[in-house]
Order: C-alpha cells, then structure tokens, then sequence
C-alpha cells in the first residue's frame, strides 16, 4: 500500500503568470493505443506521464509492443501492426482509468488469444456492460464479474462481425470501443450518438490514415485495413486547465495565461457554462496541432453567477463539473444541473461526493438523480474526503483559494493519473498549497 497524501490549503492567493498543464488524457491514451496497433514508428510530443496512460502503456508493453520513453512527454512506439500483439503473460492492469479498460476491452476482443482486464477498488466498482454487451453482439465472448464490473475474462479467435449500434448513453468510450473491436470486424461497424462526444478515436484514425465516416449523429468504418503510423502532438489537456480556469475566476485579482490548451469542439462545454456563468475568458492565438484545434486562453477574476447548466452542454464537459460545482458555490444564485447521471459513475460518485464536501464547506447543496442544485455563498474552511477522486481533489484544492479558513483535503494520490506535478503548478501559480 503506498501512502495516502492530503492537502492543505491557506485561503487568500491569487492565480497569475503562465502555465502549461500536462498532455490531454483522452488523446494521450488513444496515441498509445493507435501506434501500438500501426505498422512503423510512431512519435508522440506532449504525452500526459500519468497514471492512467502508463497502465496503457504498460498493457502493450506486456504484449510485447517496443515503445522508448516517455521521456518529457516523448513516446516512440514501434508499431506491432493490428495483428502483431501477443498473448500477455497475466493479467493486464488497468489501474484507476475507465477509458483504458473499455478502449482495451474492444481491442482485445479481436485477438486470437485470452486476457483478462483488472482495476483498482474504484475501477472495480464501476460499470462495465455498457461495452460487454454491444463486443458481445459483434461476436466477442467476454464474461463479466457479478453485476457487469470488472474484473473483464475476454476469450480470443472469436470472429467479430460489424454491428449497427445505437448508443444508450452519451459515452466517448463505448464509441471508441466499439471502433477499434470494428477495426478487426468483417464489414462495417456503426455507432450512433445520442449526443455529441468527444471525437479524438475518429480524429486520430484518420491521422493514421484509417477511413472513417461521420454523418451526423452515426460514426463508422470497415474492418480489415491498416493503421500508418504517423507524428502526435498532443496538446495540453483542458479538464486539467479547468481547475486552473476556476481558481482563477473566483480568486480576486487573478491574471493567467493557459498554453497550448485542446480546445476541441466537443471538450469545450466547460468554457460555454463559465461565459454563461460570466467569466472572464479569452482565447489567444487559436491554431490546428495534428488535426486538434489549440488556443491559449487568459482568464481573469470576475463575479460568477448561478445558472441553469444547458444539458447539451453535459457530455462536452463531463470530467469538469466537481470545478464547476466549486464555480457554482462562488458564484451569486442558484446553479442547477441535470442530465448528468453519469457523473454517479465515475472515479467516485461525483454528485454525491460533491454535495457532501460543500455541506462541510457550509454551502447549501442537493443532489438530485441526475444532478444537483448549488446556492452560492460563502465557503468556510473544513476538512473534505476526496473519496481517491482526482478531479474532486484538485476542485477542492482550488476552494481554498477563497475559504474563509483553511481546507484539509484527504486522499488526494490519485491526483497523478490525470495530473501529475500539479502541486508545484499550483503553487508556482500562487495557490498556497502544502501535500503530506
Ligand atoms: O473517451 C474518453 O477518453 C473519456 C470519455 C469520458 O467517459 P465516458 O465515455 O464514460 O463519458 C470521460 O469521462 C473520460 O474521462 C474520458
Ligand atoms: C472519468 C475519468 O476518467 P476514466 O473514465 O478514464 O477513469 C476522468 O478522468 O475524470
């Protein structure tokens, strides 16, 4: 067991100067993933050395794919082609990250041999049907534990065939999961969105020259071609910025500048709610980096006030509603979110875990099924249980820039899947922030 580490915040700095947050996970795993599976070198600048992408990572390794690095954010893969990975020797472990086990089960369902996927405590809670299900009518023999959670037993040298799927929920990772088992499927493997997520699967697949096509709401391809390996800069990654974006709104006299931050259209959400909420945000030398679109963006201190969150804007800004409840608390008025039920289903329950740190903060917050209602007012200092949650730790984190007291947060380790170093940025940009 490694040790748990907690923070401790002093109230009272301001957020100023120019940072760059790491490498933007979804893009980060999905580069490890794609080279692995290409045929020749593919070099990747910018990736995010966290957790959660080294137990990617560390999953080819194991099937024997050569990969130098990461060094500084340098990866060099040499690609085993989609048919060159070979059977691991034990279990591959997915660590804390969702995405890497539901990415991994679609790729492992088109195998020749058997694997088997396993979690952390908190991997292992959380759903894992929504991809069983839908390998399972393209033809893949994967048997879940009780309740359809991890850990995943997938069979190997079972024939895949395309399916037409019509997605019950908004979900980027059954999308993708469903894509890459259709690399190795016979015919054409459709996928249909309730609403719009995140693209970077279909983005990168044709960075590697894979034919991919999207006509509004329906995403497909054919099986049985080839991956090309090709260069990946990957920018920096926005729902880290995010927390940086919201301390920087509601700590006064805040001044500063995110670089190279993925502005992709469908992460943007988090940006669309804080100009409803009236921040002070603008986005400079806006530009293309390998098929993303990248912008630095400034922010400034600003009165925030409480909205109704627009449920469209929920799938686009899924991993930033803890910042954002941190918003709505700062802010005057009432903020209302609903059709967010996924939020239940990630690291921790997200809505829950939420409302029960800002009751001990002294703000008035209800969860409902698919959301949460926050009065804004004024934050006291306390101490908070992160549940393990990254993203609730560092939301948390950037409360104590405006407690009225100082703010104790516990088990805050996991902060190094999604972000590591984000103690010393935090303080170099002036949170007064101290980790033991
Ligand atoms: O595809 C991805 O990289 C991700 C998709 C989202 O999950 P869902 O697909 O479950 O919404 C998001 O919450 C996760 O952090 C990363
Ligand atoms: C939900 C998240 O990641 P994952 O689903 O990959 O664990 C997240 O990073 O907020």
């Amino acid at each position: 067991m490694t040790k748990s580490i907690d923070y401790l915040i002093q109230p009272g700095g301001k957020l100023t100067g120019r940072i760059r947050v790491p490498g933007d996970k979804s893009i980060s795993h999905r580069s490890v993933m794609l080279g692995s599976l290409a045929e020749g070198e593919t070099r990747v600048t910018g990736l995010l050395e966290g957790e959660d992408v080294l137990s990617t990572l560390g999953a080819f390794r194991a099937m024997g794919v050569r990969a130098e690095g990461p060094v500084q954010g340098k990866l060099v893969i040499q690609g085993a082609g989609l048919h060159g990975l070979k059977a691991p020797a034990k279990p591959l472990d997915m660590g804390n990250s969702g995405t890497a086990m539901r990415l991994m089960a679609g790729i492992l369902a088109g195998q020749s041999f058997d694997s088997e996927l396993i979690g952390d405590e908190s991997l292992s809670k959380r759903p894992m049907k929504r991809v069983s299900e839908p390998l399972g009518r393209m033809g893949a023999v994967i048997e879940t534990a009780e309740g359809g959670r991890p850990p995943l037993r997938i069979r190997g040298g079972h024939k895949l065939r395309g399916i037409e799927y019509p997605m019950p929920v908004a979900s980027a990772q059954v999308k993708s999961s469903l894509l890459l088992a259709g690399l190795y499927a016979e015919g054409e493997t459709s996928v249909t969105e309730p609403a719009p997520t995140r693209d970077h699967t279909e983005r990168m697949l044709r960075g590697f020259d894979y034919g991919v096509k999207t006509g509004g709401a329906r995403i497909s391809l054919r099986g049985g071609g080839r991956l090309k390996a090709c260069s990946i800069d990957v920018p920096a990654d926005i729902s880290s910025a995010t927390f940086f974006l919201v301390g920087a709104s509601i700590a006064a006299g805040s001044d500063l500048l995110l670089e190279h931050v993925g502005i992709n259209p469908t992460r943007i959400g988090v940006l669309n709610i804080l100009r409803l909420m009236g921040a002070n945000l603008e986005l400079l030398n806006t530009r293309e980096v390998g098929g993303e679109p990248v912008a630095d963006i400034r922010v400034r201190a600003a009165q925030l006030r409480g909205i109704r969150i627009p449920e469209d804007q929920v799938p686009l800004a899924i991993d930033e509603f803890p910042a954002l409840f941190i918003a709505a608390a700062c802010a005057s008025g009432e903020t209302v979110l609903t059709g967010a039920h996924e939020l239940r289903v990630k690291e921790s329950d997200r809505i829950a875990v939420m409302a029960q740190g800002l009751k001990w903060l002294g703000i008035d917050a209800r969860e409902t099924p698919d959301g949460i209602i926050i009065k804004g007012g004024r934050l006291q200092g306390g101490e908070i249980d992160s549940h393990g949650d990254h993203r609730i730790a560092m939301s948390f984190a950037m409360a104590g820039l405006v407690a009225a007291g100082s703010i104790k947060v516990r088990d805050c380790k996991n902060v190094d899947t999604s972000f590591p170093g984000f103690v010393e940025l935090a303080r170099h940009a002036g949170l007064t922030l101290e980790a033991k």
